[in-house]
């Protein structure tokens, strides 16, 4: 028995919620197949499109699934059967839209398709946290919480977890730009401050506040004021080549708001509109290639539902 998925990239932070917020793309993802075999264990037996270890153990989804089966034989029953997994990469690692996540969201989920659905969407985040344990250094979950569970979502604490998910407001588009280069988030989480400062933290949860009223009450012009972030913007910008005019050009084409999608070194815009989506996507593009820089460009509505069954 097997089933293949698509397994979507993310936005996290969102400019202003650092490790609490995130949203699901729609047409940017990688594919797996998750089988079901007699021979115990988790094996991944196939990548194709990138270069990743196959080790259970030292691959995201293969420690994502073997957390989510330790928890299954603590809650459930003993398993006398194993899984192989086989993941169709297309988003790039390092790139800041959740390659890692994806991976580790698309192994929970399937394998809990192939048990029977023992395990909520909401119930899987906290396994598919531990591959991006592996992967940065830290059990994050604002990519995984919106690959598994679609639109936005909010991590409101992580001791105990607790994740809201909130729809999207049905003109939202997200422009995402990737330059071509690899920023690996444990890198991007390195140059980091480890304190804030009253004034920006004011600002900062002023901001969240915000976007979340904003998403709520379908508010685009309070979504666009609340797309700011004080604290972690200034300090990982000067990683990402020609960040300033990105976020300016896409400001001036009608975007909501713009900034560093999770770690970087993508960047993203919001908007109203399809149109002024494509129209902020050619814009940026017109940097890059001006700036001689190879990129990847991608315009998505955001995806209501997470990872899916193909
Ligand atoms: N919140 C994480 C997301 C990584 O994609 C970070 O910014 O480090």
């Amino acid at each position: 028995m097997e089933i293949k998925l698509f397994c979507p990239a993310t936005i996290a932070n969102l400019s202003c919620g650092f490790d609490v917020l995130g949203l699901c793309l729609d047409n940017a993802g990688d594919e797996m197949i998750v089988r079901k075999v007699e021979q115990k264990g988790v094996r991944i037996t196939k990548i194709v499109g990138a270069d990743l270890p196959l080790e259970t153990e030292k691959n995201v989804s293969g420690v994502a699934a073997i957390a989510m089966l330790e928890a299954y034989e603590r809650d459930f029953e003993p398993i006398n059967f194993g899984f192989e997994i086989e993941i169709y990469k297309h988003i790039k690692a390092g790139s800041g839209i959740g390659s890692s996540a994806a991976s580790s969201a698309g192994a929970v989920f399937g394998i809990n398709e192939l048990l029977g659905k023992p395990y909520s969407r909401k119930d899987l985040v906290q396994f598919a946290m531990q591959g991006e344990k592996l992967a940065s250094g830290n059990a994050h979950a604002d990519n995984v919480a919106p690959a598994l569970l679609g639109g936005f979502t909010l991590v409101r604490s992580y001791a105990p977890l607790d994740i809201i998910r909130i729809d999207s407001p049905e003109e939202l588009f997200a422009t995402v730009v990737h330059p071509q280069i690899e920023l690996k988030t444990s890198d991007a989480r390195s140059v980091l401050k480890q304190t804030v400062s009253l004034k920006s933290a004011i600002m900062q949860w002023g901001n969240v506040g915000g976007l979340i009223a904003g998403l709520y009450t379908k508010d685009y012009d309070l979504i666009g004021r609340s797309l700011h972030d004080e604290i972690v913007e200034p300090l990982r910008s000067v990683l990402i080549p020609g960040f300033d005019l990105i976020k300016q050009t896409a400001l001036e084409n009608g975007a909501l708001g713009s900034g560093i999608s999770g770690s970087g070194p993508s960047i993203y815009a919001l908007s109203r509109g399809k149109n002024t989506a494509d129209q902020i996507a050619k814009a940026m593009s017109d940097v890059y290639e001006n700036m001689n820089l190879p990129y990847e460009i991608h315009v998505s509505k955001i995806n209501p539902d997470g990872v899916r069954v193909l």
